[in-house]
């Protein structure tokens, strides 16, 4: 099995509820199992946009499904959560981004691991801090120093 970890984010609908059945969904996945899950962090929408503020949280799962798969596993949660991908960086009932895939670099056209954007994404560096602070990247680099160096957010604990 796979460690792998990912992010979940919410701003319309429910997000507590959406996030709540995006874990037990997770969790029933083929050859998938959660692990863990971080706290639940309410935070304002990156580059300030006019939207909800999101909850967000990171989940850590072992699986043996492969990347893609998992990725096709993590789209159909999304679609079965009435996520409708209208504009790039609208609000959404559920987002769920494969941050990590145990300790490989993935670039392929529909994925890339680790998540492009986690270095600047407090919102997914707090919660994957909480649940794996020792964790080292694949390039070599330290969770802490991504965390020490990213630009502050506001988050709040909910
Ligand atoms: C629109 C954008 C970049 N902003 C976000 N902002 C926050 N706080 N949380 C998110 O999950 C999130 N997701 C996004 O996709």
């Amino acid at each position: 099995m796979i460690r792998a970890y990912i992010a979940l984010g919410s701003n319309l609908e429910a997000p507590a509820q959406q996030l709540q059945q995006a874990l037990s969904a997770l969790d029933e996945l083929a050859d998938t199992r959660l692990v863990a899950c971080s706290s639940f962090y309410r935070s304002p929408p990156m580059a300030g946009m006019d939207q909800p503020d999101y909850l967000n949280a990171v989940a850590a799962i072992d699986t043996s499904l492969a990347p893609l798969a998992l990725l096709d596993a993590l789209q159909g949660i999304e679609q079965q959560q009435g996520r409708e991908r209208h504009t790039r960086w609208g609000a959404r009932t559920l987002d769920l981004d494969m941050v990590l895939y145990g300790d490989q670099a993935i670039e392929h056209e529909r994925l890339t691991v680790p998540h492009y954007g986690m270095a600047e994404r407090a919102f997914v560096l707090i919660p994957l801090f909480e649940l794996a602070p020792q964790l080292t990247l694949p390039d070599g680099r330290q969770l802490a120093t991504l965390l020490a160096q990213c630009p502050p957010q506001t988050l709040f604990i909910r």
